[in-house]
């Protein structure tokens, strides 16, 4: 069994990932840490979890943790991660990283972005960015993962295929995606308040989103050329979800299907990925619950452009369901192993 670590346990995604963990049938939960509720079971912060699991919040050992871990998983805010992956790694154990703070093969980027400074240049040149269809290989021998944002996961599972076949033309890319407020986590944020949500659509950080250098940072790998985009995030009144809408001008004509067809070439034997039929087009609710990523296309002949769109769960193929397919990859497991590949909803 792999003995899995997760500091942060009481957020969002540490909740997420005991969710599927505790199905997991290789994965067994060593230790869960939080400040906050340290001494408390689990399942009387989260009481979904009541009756699933009766392990109790400790607060974070970097010796305990290590010496019981194989793998650890931070599901913290960013600027806390340094220390525990030095820990961690220091005594040859793994550790997946849900936050931002090992993206950046440059830490200069993201000291200008996330206004903080690296305190670990070294591990973000070393750590693999874990999109799993982009990086799978990468991903296997790793010590450190960097998983990515949940804006990124959508935004870049739509564009690359597209990009890399030449067929868009890169300096065109602009990103409008909405996301279900649990990507906001489960601190109090005025932002996030129920009468300021409820029955409103907003869009934020229009332009300074700290996601737009991660999305170009994949992107211009993928073109082998610099790539800027235009991208602004929205707050739509629901718990889950991202759609995210890709606009980029075509460099020929093509129709709809040549598109989705250069999709399901890509993704092939991808066992998370759904290209949708024509006419189809991807919805947050379909993928709820699941590590699947829906993709849909249209071409628009009228303006030339591609109109491409991805639906995924931010807390699952968004942060700990690709977690956990990271995590399959680094112990050598079969990668659905634990990973629900079936939505909630009709
Ligand atoms: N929510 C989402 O959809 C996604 C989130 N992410 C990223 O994953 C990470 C976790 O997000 P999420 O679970 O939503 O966040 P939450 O706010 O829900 O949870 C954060 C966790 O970190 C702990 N924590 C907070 N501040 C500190 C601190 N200063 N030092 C140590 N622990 C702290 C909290 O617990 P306690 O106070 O009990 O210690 C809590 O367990 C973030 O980096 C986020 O950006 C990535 C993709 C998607
Ligand atoms: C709705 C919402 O607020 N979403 C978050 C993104 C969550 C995420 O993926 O953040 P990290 O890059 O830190 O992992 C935001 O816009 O900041």
């Amino acid at each position: 069994m792999i003995r899995v670590g997760i500091v942060g346990a009481s957020g969002y995604t540490g909740a997420e990932l005991v969710r599927i963990l505790l199905r997991h049938p290789e994965a067994e939960l060593a230790v869960l840490t939080s400040r906050s509720y340290a001494g408390q079971q689990l399942s009387a912060v989260f009481p979904h979890l009541s009756g699933c699991t009766d392990r109790v919040l400790e607060v974070f050992d970097a010796a305990k943790m290590a010496a019981a871990c194989d793998v650890v998983f931070t599901a913290l805010p960013h600027g806390h991660a340094v220390p525990v992956a030095r820990a961690v790694l220091e005594r040859g154990k793994k550790l997946i990283d849900l936050g931002a703070d090992f993206r950046f093969r440059d830490a200069a980027v993201y000291e200008a972005w996330y206004k903080v400074k690296h305190e670990a240049p070294e591990l973000a040149r070393e750590a693999v960015y874990g999109l799993p269809e982009l990086y799978r290989d990468r991903v296997r021998g790793a010590a450190l993962v960097a998983n990515p944002g949940c804006y990124p996961t959508a935004s870049l599972l739509a564009t690359v295929p597209l990009l890399k076949a030449g067929v868009i033309d890169p300096a065109t890319i602009i990103i409008d995606a909405k996301s279900g407020l649990s990507g906001a986590g489960r601190k109090l944020d005025l932002r996030s308040h129920y009468a300021e949500v409820n029955e409103n659509v907003t869009a934020y950080n229009v332009g300074i989103h700290r996601h737009t250098p991660e999305i170009e940072q994949e992107l211009t790998a993928a073109a082998g050329t610099e790539v800027r985009v235009s991208f602004t995030p929205h707050l739509v009144p629901q718990t889950r979800g991202i759609l995210t809408t890709v606009y980029a001008t075509l460099r020929k004509e093509l129709t709809t299907g040549a598109l989705l067809d250069i999709y399901r070439e890509f993704y092939r034997d991808e066992p998370f990925i759904r290209v949708l039929p024509e006419g189809v087009l991807p919805r947050t609710k379909s993928v709820t619950g699941s590590n699947i990523v829906h993709l849909g296309a249209v071409a628009d002949p009228r303006t030339g452009r591609a109109v491409l769109l991805a639906a995924i769960d931010n807390l699952v193929k968004g942060a700990s369901g690709q977690a956990v397919q990271n995590m399959n990859l680094l112990f050598g497991l079969p990668e659905t192993t634990g990973l629900d590949f079936v939505g909630l909803y009709p």
